[in-house]
């Protein structure tokens, strides 16, 4: 079964993705598919260079994240280019990343993906799961994990489909507002109500 992980911005996707790999299931992960395809290497990286100037690169020659970071998330015309340059290769990357797992045998896949609503990738999987914050703890999480400033993290939090809107879709929701223990016991729960097997 194809499932669909995903949250806002310092939800906690990651945390829980860790939690579903620690019991051997496999994960993909959008957010590594879209560190991968930006590396010198690779053609996005070219048009990136190209729309976005030679300003936004590392002396090493590598994308200065913080950078672009800060451009994209005060500029909506300037996300939605970047998105458009970006995801057509993240889908690609996913795709061989879930024909391996199948291919090793996996009878679960997780697919840990922040814009799985917004760019309408729901289609890849057959149930949905978001994590949940309130907001209070979602901007002090993402402004310490950062180290952005309160209006930086706002930004961030704003540039995605509130996560209220985001729940209401959800076919589960697990409350990350607690301890990790509790968001752990959760997703036990969780693989045994929906007999997830790795
Ligand atoms: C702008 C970039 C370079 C900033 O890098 P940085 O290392 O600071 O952040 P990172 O990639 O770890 O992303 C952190 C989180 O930001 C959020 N986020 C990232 N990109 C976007 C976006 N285009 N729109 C909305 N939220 C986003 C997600 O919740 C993601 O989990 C990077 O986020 C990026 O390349 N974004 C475009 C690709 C993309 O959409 N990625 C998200 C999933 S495919
Ligand atoms: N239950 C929790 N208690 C305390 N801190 C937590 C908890 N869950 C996650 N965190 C912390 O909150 C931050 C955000 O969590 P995480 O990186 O898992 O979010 P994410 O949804 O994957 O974020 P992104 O969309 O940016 O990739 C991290 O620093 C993480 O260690």
């Amino acid at each position: 079964m194809m499932v669909g992980l995903t949250g806002g911005i310092a939800s906690g996707k990651s945390t829980v993705s860790q939690m579903f790999k620690e019991r051997g299931f496999a994960i993909i992960d959008a957010d590594v598919a879209a560190r991968k395809v930006v590396e010198p290497d690779q053609s996005a990286y070219q048009e990136i260079v190209q729309v976005f100037g030679e300003a936004i690169l590392l002396p090493n020659q590598m994308l200065d994240r913080a950078k672009l970071g800060a451009i994209i998330f005060s500029d909506e015309t300037k996300r939605q280019k970047l998105n458009s340059i970006v995801h057509p290769a993240v889908r690609k990357q996913m795709e061989i990343w879930k024909n391996e797992a199948l291919a090793a045998g996996s009878q679960t896949v997780i697919y840990d993906i922040p814009l799985l609503f917004e760019s309408r990738l729901t289609n890849l999987v057959e149930k949905t799961i978001v994590v949940f914050v309130e907001e209070q703890v979602q901007l002090e999480r993402l402004m310490e994990r950062n180290g952005l400033s309160e209006s930086e993290a706002l930004a961030r939090i704003t540039s995605q489909m509130p996560l209220s809107e985001k729940v209401k879709m959800a076919d589960a929701v697990i409350d990350n507002n607690g301890e990790m223990d509790e968001t752990r016991s959760q997703i036990v729960q969780l693989i045994k109500k929906w007999a997830l097997c790795p």
